[in-house]
């Protein structure tokens, strides 16, 4: 089953990057082409349904399953940056995160009023960075139809009342 290969090859790293967080390190997802394979399907068959004009995927670690995910279902993908990145006009929102604080940009022309918008992370934990790209898109006028993410960390009991408005899929739960 996909969710017990994708716990078996997550490495947990305890007290990284501060004392009392267990990073979820993904990268060994992406050293398993036949995993990888098989997340971009998952993820494909789970969005292809709600009929997506694009996938905005959040810098860094959300642009590797976004990239992915937006060539399969053949629809662009929007980049959502750390500030002081895109070139052109952008809209900014500030928030926190597990362990820290953070600012996100979304350039003003990449996504047109009314798309119909699916945002991919990595991975969920307090629901910051979800909900600061939710906040990017609507500010261009667009609409957030679904969030995805890779890994969800339940346990946190994060901030998910976005999912009060949209649906939420992740692979693999915690
Ligand atoms: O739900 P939250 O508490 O907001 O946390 C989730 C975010 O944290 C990580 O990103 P990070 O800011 O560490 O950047 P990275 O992707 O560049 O490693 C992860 O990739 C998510 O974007
Ligand atoms: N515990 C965690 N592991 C990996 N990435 C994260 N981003 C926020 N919290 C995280």
């Amino acid at each position: 089953m996909l969710e017990q290969e994708l716990r078996d090859c997550i490495k947990e790293i305890p007290d990284f990057p501060k004392p009392g967080i267990s990073f979820k390190d993904i990268t060994p997802i992406l050293s398993n082409p036949a995993l990888c394979h098989k997340c971009v399907e998952a993820m494909a068959e789970w969005a292809k349904r709600l009929n997506p004009d694009i996938i905005a995927g959040v810098e860094s670690r959300g642009f590797m399953f976004g990239f992915a995910l937006a060539q399969k279902l053949n629809i662009p993908f929007v980049p959502i940056r750390k500030p002081g990145k895109l070139p052109r006009e952008v809209f900014s929102c500030s928030y926190d995160l597990e362990y820290g604080s953070a600012t996100l940009e979304l350039h003003k022309e990449d996504i047109k009023p009314d798309a119909r918008v699916i945002v991919h992370d990595d991975l969920l934990a307090t629901g910051g960075t979800v909900s600061a790209a939710i906040k990017l898109i609507e500010s261009a006028g667009a609409e957030v139809i679904a969030a995805q993410f890779l890994v969800e960390l339940s346990f946190l009991n994060g901030d998910t009342s976005f999912a009060q408005k949209l649906e939420k899929h992740s692979l693999v739960s915690y």
